[in-house]
């Protein structure tokens, strides 16, 4: 059967050919690690895992790579501004460094509790220095770059279908320029390389052949993509916002050195909005995984809701909508479980899955399939192994689920720890106050011989 993908260069659903039979290059823009990051972000990663797996149950082969922004993208677009590695070690007192690593290892955690599988390569725009100059030098021998005061720029203006893929209209944006552009030559010109400012000392800054530095956001995709899948592969996504500056960027310095589009599909999550309003690290307080299990969802309660709707869609978050979405997933996973083993799944169910999700990704009318299957009187253990293998491309993780299975929120871990460090100092009233207070949240402490238990308090 035949897969079709939306393809944002042309903005049109088109069938999917692989550039090689049987192996598809997929490279997804990851997080800048200054923050957490927030469901909004992690939508478009479940996009992303949502296609790699449908890529995979139609018989390819993937080669994910995903990249880590630990340098260079500024809180502006507009190549001003801070850099927000420097702006999250400003807040919290630690070195670009720390955050960069700490933060990383906060969105692996989420990856993980989201069932996403794996990337064949993480890559860290800070090991790849050498490539990201190296391209910005060919890019220089090419003609296409100029200097100013505070750095390297690409000039826009020697491509003609500069902004294609958003279908810019470079002349009305440059007409409607309200802000400085500073001695940048053109509104939609951007920075490949960044000047150290002479009074202060970047935390994250290296020699080049330009003077010290560092670079601009959009060269490590272009140079770590290439490094990986080659100038031209198969497919590359990112979230909607990408479009008109950050990829539209990474095409320009692509078909300048290379000569290609990049990719052959361009494929964008919709944002997740609050309010009709796209979820920002910048609103400050932003909501994450752990806010949501603070409120007693798992995360893959959040995967569900995703799914219920199609990625080329925003979504508006609620918390009815995430309850709806948890409930949803509870009867699956006990519908699931109640079902024998044994069973074959069943080619026709399989049939009817594959036509909805090969049909640009439609996960909304894939997951009301497996409501039909689950009403339908069809022998049950078939109908678990059909669920089995539906599952490997909604990655709900039904199988690991156990009947007793619960998660313990964050803010109970902590109080339990608390109450364990108040029992060690004696403190047994301090420690009956937090037990009382993990009780308030919904969980019983058992003293066992192993250390202490905690348990949902279903009395
Ligand atoms: N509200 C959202 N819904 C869906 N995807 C989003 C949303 N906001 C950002 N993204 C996507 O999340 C991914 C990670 O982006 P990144 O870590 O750079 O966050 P960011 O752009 O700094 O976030 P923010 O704009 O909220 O500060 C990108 O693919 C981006 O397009
Ligand atoms: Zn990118």
């Amino acid at each position: 059967m035949e897969l079709h993908l939306y393809d944002s260069w042309e903005r049109r659903v088109r069938r999917f050919d692989s550039i090689q039979p049987g192996r598809v290059g997929m490279y997804c823009c990851g997080p800048t690690v200054y923050d957490y990051a927030h469901i909004g972000n992690l939508r478009t990663y479940i996009f992303e895992d949502l296609l790699r797996r449908t890529l995979e149950f139609n018989g390819y082969q993937v080669q994910h790579v995903v990249n880590i922004t630990d340098v260079g993208h500024l809180v502006s677009d507009g190549d001003d501004g801070e850099d927000k590695m420097e702006k999250g070690s400003r807040r919290s007192g630690k070195s670009a460094w720390d955050i960069a690593q700490y933060y990383s290892a906060a969105f692996m955690a989420d990856f993980r509790a989201l069932n996403l599988l794996q990337p064949a390569v993480w890559c860290r725009a800070t090991e790849y220095l050498p490539e990201q100059i190296g391209f910005i030098e060919e890019l220089e021998r090419k003609g296409y770059t100029y200097r100013t005061a505070d750095g390297i720029y690409f000039d826009t203006s020697k491509q003609d279908d500069y902004g294609y893929m958003a279908r810019l209209d470079r002349d009305a944006l440059q007409a409607g320029v309200r802000v400085a552009i500073g001695e940048k030559r053109s509104i939609t010109d951007f920075a490949l390389w960044k000047f150290s400012p002479l009074e202060t000392r970047r935390q994250m800054e290296w020699d080049s052949p330009w003077g010290r530095g560092f670079p601009g956001w959009h060269i490590e995709c272009s140079a770590m993509s290439a490094a990986h899948l080659g100038s031209l592969f198969d497919i590359h996504c990112g979230g909607e916002d990408h479009i008109a500056v950050h990829h539209s960027n990474e095409i320009a310095q692509t078909q300048a050195c290379h000569g290609t589009r990049l990719a052959n599909y361009w494929m964008h999550g919709y944002f997740l909005q609050i309010d009709s309003k796209k979820i920002s690290k910048s609103d400050g307080d932003f909501l994450r995984l752990q806010s949501l299990s603070e409120q007693g969802f798992d995360a893959l309660a959040y995967r569900y809701l995703c799914l219920a709707a199609h990625y080329r869609s925003q979504l508006e978050f609620s918390w009815e909508g995430l309850q709806a979405a948890a409930t949803g997933l509870q009867r699956l996973r006990e519908t699931y479980h109640r079902w024998p083993d044994g069973g074959v799944a069943d080619e026709g169910w399989l049939q009817g899955f594959r036509a909805a999700i090969n049909n640009d990704l439609n996960s909304a009318r894939a997951l009301a399939l497996v409501w039909e299957l689950v009403r339908s009187d069809g022998d049950a253990a078939v109908g678990k192994a059909t669920l089995r293998a539906i599952d490997a491309v909604l990655g709900l993780d039904l199988d690991n689920w156990r009947p007793d299975s619960y998660q313990v929120p964050e803010t109970v871990l902590a109080l339990a720890h608390q109450r364990q460090a108040a029992r060690e100092q004696k403190q047994w009233q301090e420690a009956d106050r937090l037990r009382l207070e993990i009780r308030r949240q919904g969980f019983l402490v058992e003293d066992g011989a192993a250390g202490p238990l905690l348990k949902p308090d279903r009395g």
